[in-house]
C-alpha cells in the first residue's frame, strides 16, 4: 500500500513490548509494518497503550524487548526526524510564530530557517503570520503552528497524538481536511492516533486497533465501518 512516491520513511516495529513494571500493562509485544508515505490512525480505548506506543515511536521511551527501526535505522532516542504533534499546541509564548516554527532546526543558516518557516507556514494556511505571537491566535491556529513546526524539520515521519482533541467540531473537521492536502503533497509517512472513530475511517488508509497493549485489528481503512470498529475495540 506504498502512497504516492513517497519521500516519508518506513516505519517497523518487530516483537516490541514496554511493561510498567514487572508484569504490569503497558504495550506488546507489538509487529507493524508501516509503508513509507502510509497514513495509518491508531485507535483503541482508554488505557490500551496508545500513549505507550507513541513515546515509544517518538523515542522518549526504550522498547524493553525488540526494536523500532525508521528507515532502516534503529531508533535509540529522540531524533529530528520524528515529529510528535500533541493534543495541545506547547508552543513558547515568549516566542513569535516564527521563532516557535524555527525553534527545532538545528545546522541551517539564517536564510534557509526563513525560508523552511515561511513555506511551513503557507503549508498550514499561515503564511504571513511570521511576527505574531501565540496569545493572539486561536486554538485551531496554535495547532496549525505546531504542525509546521514539525512540518519544518522534515520529517520521515510525523506523529501525531489526538492532535484536533481540543478543537471544536468545525475547526476539527477543517484542520483533518488540510493534514490530509498536506500529507499528500508533502509524502510524509504519518502515524495519527485517535479516539474517534470516523476520524479515523476518514483519514486513515489503515487503521490498527489497539486493545490490552495488543493488536486487535490491523486492516485498510475502506470496507470498514464505525460498528465494526467498536465492535473489536469491545472485545
Ligand atoms: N507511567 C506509568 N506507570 C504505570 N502504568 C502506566 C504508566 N503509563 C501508562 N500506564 C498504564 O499502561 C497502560 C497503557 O496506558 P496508555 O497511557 O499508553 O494508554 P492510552 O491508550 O494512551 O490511554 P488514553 O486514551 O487514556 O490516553 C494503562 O493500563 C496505563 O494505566
Amino acid at each position: 500500500m506504498t502512497a504516492h512516491g513517497a519521500l516519508g520513511q518506513s516505519l517497523d516495529l518487530s516483537g516490541v513490548t514496554y511493561r510498567y513494571g514487572r508484569g504490569g500493562a503497558g504495550v506488546g509485544p507489538l509487529n507493524l509494518h508501516v509503508e513509507p508515505g502510509e497514513f495509518l490512525c491508531i485507535v483503541g480505548p482508554s488505557g490500551s497503550g496508545k500513549s505507550t506506543l507513541l513515546s515509544l515511536l517518538s523515542g522518549f521511551l526504550r522498547p524493553q524487548t525488540g526494536e523500532i527501526r525508521l528507515g532502516g535505522e534503529v531508533v535509540r532516542g529522540p531524533h529530528p526526524a520524528l515529529t510528535l504533534v500533541q493534543q495541545e499546541a506547547a508552543l513558547f509564548p515568549w516566542l513569535t510564530v516564527g521563532g516557535n516554527v524555527a525553534f527545532g532546526l538545528k545546522g541551517l543558516n539564517a536564510g534557509e530557517k526563513a525560508a523552511r518557516v515561511t513555506d511551513a507556514l503557507r503549508l498550514v494556511g499561515l503564511g504571513g503570520y511570521e511576527s505574531r505571537r501565540p496569545h493572539e491566535l486561536s486554538g485551531g491556529q496554535r495547532q496549525r503552528v505546531s504542525i509546521a513546526r514539525a512540518l519544518a524539520v522534515r520529517p520521515g515521519l510525523l506523529l501525531l497524538d489526538e492532535p484536533f482533541s481540543a478543537l471544536d467540531h468545525a475547526t476539527r473537521t477543517a484542520l483533518a481536511d488540510e493534514l490530509l492536502g498536506i500529507w499528500w503533497q508533502q509524502k510524509v509517512t504519518v502515524v495519527f492516533v485517535t479516539h474517534q472513530l470516523d476520524e479515523a475511517l476518514h483519514l486513515g488508509q489503515r487503521v490498527v486497533a489497539l486493545r490490552g497493549g495488543e493488536v486487535a485489528l490491523d486492516a485498510p481503512s475502506k470496507g470498514l465501518s464505525v460498528g465494526e470498529l467498536k465492535r473489536v475495540l469491545a472485545g
